[in-house]
């Protein structure tokens, strides 16, 4: 799937300003914009608003879709079109006038969530089919609350009981969607803080005064506040690391954006950093009931899946040390 480079494309005087070759280039690259409409009309849920990045409905979802024929064949259709155009997208990719017209205007493609144009020999084929991290690289927006069931065998030496399927909730983490988290809270034997870093220097769309990242800090301080949750283990994974680490080496400075910090410019310490910020809140704001709870810190990069089935291994075992802490066993 290809990235929008703008929310709109160049317009007037802007496109007579291209030179003949990129405006040629423009020219033949407008049937993407077709697909581009297509997909989005078909992948997307139509109940969320249109926003420029692009969310896809999951498999349950689009199998309920009227005509799924009908979708398997525009599909083919947008593949075709897309590999067709395979060479010409390479140029502008690779046009050096293109990416310092990015640069200038701070836009980060490659940053962006499902970023795909430097896999262009491998994608924009007829034969593509998505491989596992195509999948995990590409933006699953979630609806409301999503249960899955996970077979977490016992660790070495635990009793069976734990070997029992763990319910995981998936939570929606848009503003819209936090009303439907409340439920969920009660009984909760532990929840995974998704905190993403790299978007410190971005606003959040639903309100642009803030920043991703403060934003989550918002979010995290009415978690360990909440005395329903006084219970309730609380992992924080300070997450796409690797992102992260790309723009500060590109130079976008975390102590332009996040008032005092004093450290370097580099991934360790930004990470060390956050952490003390996460655990100082939890220390602060939670509710007396919550004395003594344990907060564990992972900094991850959630897409590196060897990396992250290490980190869930250490998770599943801290729950499981909570669990029977909490039940006296120990
Ligand atoms: N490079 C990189 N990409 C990541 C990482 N974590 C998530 N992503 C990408 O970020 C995008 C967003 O991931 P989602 O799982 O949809 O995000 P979410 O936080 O669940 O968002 P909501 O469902 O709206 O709450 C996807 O394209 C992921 O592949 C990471 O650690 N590194
Ligand atoms: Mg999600």
């Amino acid at each position: 799937m290809l990235p929008r480079f703008a929310p709109s494309g160049p317009h007037g005087d802007d496109i007579e300003q291209l030179p003949p070759d990129l405006r040629l280039l423009r020219l033949r690259l407008i049937p993407l914009r077709r697909v581009e409409t297509d997909l989005r009309h078909r992948l997307s849920d139509s109940t969320v608003p249109v926003t420029p990045e692009l969310s896809v409905r999951s498999l349950a979802q689009l199998s309920h879709s009227p005509n799924p024929a009908s979708l398997l064949r525009e599909t083919a259709e947008a593949q075709d079109v897309i590999t067709s155009l395979r060479e010409d997208i390479r140029h502008l990719w690779l046009d050096e006038r293109v990416r310092t017209a990015l640069r200038q205007k701070g836009i980060r493609v490659e940053e962006g969530a499902g970023f795909f144009l430097n896999d262009l020999d491998r994608i924009a084929i007829s034969s593509y089919t998505p491989s596992d991290d195509d999948v995990l690289r590409a933006r699953l927006r979630t609806m409301g609350v999503q249960e899955w069931r996970i077979p977490f065998p016992p660790a070495p030496g635990q009793h069976p009981t734990f070997s029992q399927p763990w319910a995981l909730y998936d939570v929606g983490g848009a503003r819209t969607q936090r009303r439907a988290w409340l439920p969920f809270f009660d009984g909760v034997n532990a929840i995974i803080f998704l905190a993403p870093l790299s978007p410190f220097d971005t606003p959040l769309p639903e309100d642009p005064s803030v920043t991703h990242l403060g934003d989550t800090l918002a979010l995290w301080h009415a978690i360990t506040s909440t005395p329903l949750l006084a219970r309730t283990t609380l992992i924080v994974f300070l997450n796409k690391c690797d992102l992260l680490k790309c723009k500060l080496k590109s130079g976008v400075r975390w102590t332009d954006w996040v008032r005092g910090y004093k450290g370097e410019e580099e991934v360790g310490a930004v990470v060390r950093w956050m952490r003390d910020r996460f655990r100082e809140i939890a220390r602060t704001k939670s509710p007396p009931a919550a004395k003594g709870r344990t907060i564990y810190v992972y900094p991850t990069s959630v897409t590196d899946t060897k990396a992250t089935a290490v980190t869930l291994k250490s998770v599943r075992d801290g729950i499981l040390r909570e669990h029977l802490k909490m039940a006296e066993f120990v």
